[in-house]
């Protein structure tokens, strides 16, 4: 297939779109109005200044980014222009379903109110879902980089927004730095969150190595894996990985950008998903990464032959892996069961 008519059928697929921060889809543009509207200085001169200083060696090099870039955000209103932009481009990549981290830390540590946060994120997603029938679900994430007490301090923060926004709150992940920040740190606050009944999803295996997956799954007992790319490292955990179809969050444009892999072509995720893995295809930061859903679908396809089948077989497992009820998951994989026909 020529590359626009492959391009026409990645979008086409419904998929769902179950890792993604929504601090990295601030585009440049984005932070300088935002910037002159909180009237902040930013260090760059313009925006193509901005976008030419994406150019990562590692995860922390790109943190360090992504929390100045984020640093803009102030009022509910910038959140929930963040978040509409993104919608709108997830909708024009054929999401139909999206579960969308979001890292508190990063603003009540400048000051912003957590209420705030949520206010302007939730209205965006409420909206969009009455509007277009997309739905989406929120996943606050803790930062691995601060401490146990911190999360647990951002926790008792949140919890009595719990009712007020049960319609997209329904669960925590674990992000940030995660060399030298395992999972167990976060034993203690994900059995707690475990208790208060929150879908567990934690990033593993990005940077860090496979032990950090099984530990994920053992101590955290997370549901789903946040990249994970490096399972493959311990076969026992990969039969394991396949044996429970543990879904795997990957994001190829994020591993190429970030230098888990030297190229695209060199890229696992046909391996595992030809090995019965249950692989999804996401965009993690598509601001910073140079792609939303779709182009990471299409990257990936080119640079690995993937087939359309295999194609559809990514978008179901996306579906297949999301959260929501059996009910309305069906719906949606009867939409795609539509289209592939
Ligand atoms: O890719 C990521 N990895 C870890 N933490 C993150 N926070 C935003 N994006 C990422
Ligand atoms: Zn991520």
């Amino acid at each position: 297939m020529n590359s626009p008519d492959l391009n026409a059928y990645i979008r086409g697929l419904p998929k769902a779109e179950l890792h993604l921060h929504i601090e990295g889809t601030l585009e440049p543009e984005l932070i300088f109005e935002l910037a002159a509207r909180n009237h902040m200085a930013i260090p760059y001169s313009s925006v193509e200044a901005l976008r030419a200083a994406y150019a990562f060696t590692d995860l922390q090099s790109f943190l360090d980014l992504y929390y100045a870039g984020a640093s803009v955000l102030i009022t509910e209103q910038d959140f929930y222009d963040m978040t509409m932009a993104y919608l709108r481009r997830a909708r024009a990549d054929g999401v139909l379903h999206a579960e969308i981290m979001f890292d508190p830390q990063t603003h009540t540590g400048r000051g912003v109110a957590i209420e705030t946060v949520f206010a302007g994120i939730a209205r965006a997603l409420r909206e969009v879902r009455a509007a277009t029938g997309i739905s989406s679900y929120l996943l606050m994430s803790f930062l691995r980089h601060l401490s146990e007490q911190e999360a647990f301090d951002t926790l008792a923060a949140a919890l009595p927004l719990r009712e007020q926004y049960n319609d997209v709150w329904i669960g925590i992940g674990l992000d940030s730095a995660e060399l030298g920040n395992p999972p167990d740190k976060f034993a203690r606050i994900f059995a707690r969150c475990k208790e208060l009944e929150f879908r567990l999803v934690a990033h593993a295996g990005e940077e860090g190595p496979a032990a950090y997956v099984s530990d994920a799954l053992d101590v955290l007992h997370v549901e789903r894996i946040d990249h994970g790319v490096r399972s493959e490292d311990d076969p026992a955990l990969m039969q394991r990985l396949i044996r429970d179809q543990v879904p795997l969050t990957v994001c190829p444009l994020s591993n190429l950008k970030l230098c888990v892999v030297d190229a695209l072509e060199q890229h696992n995720l046909a391996r595992l998903l030809r090995q019965g893995a249950m692989v999804t295809i996401n965009s993690d930061d598509p601001a910073y990464f140079g792609g939303y859903v779709g182009q990471n679908y299409l990257a990936t396809a080119q640079a690995l032959g993937l087939s359309k089948q295999e194609l559809g077989t990514l978008a179901r497992n996306s579906l297949e892996s999301c959260f929501l009820p059996a009910d309305q998951k069906q719906v949606l994989l009867g939409k795609l069961q539509g289209y592939l026909i």
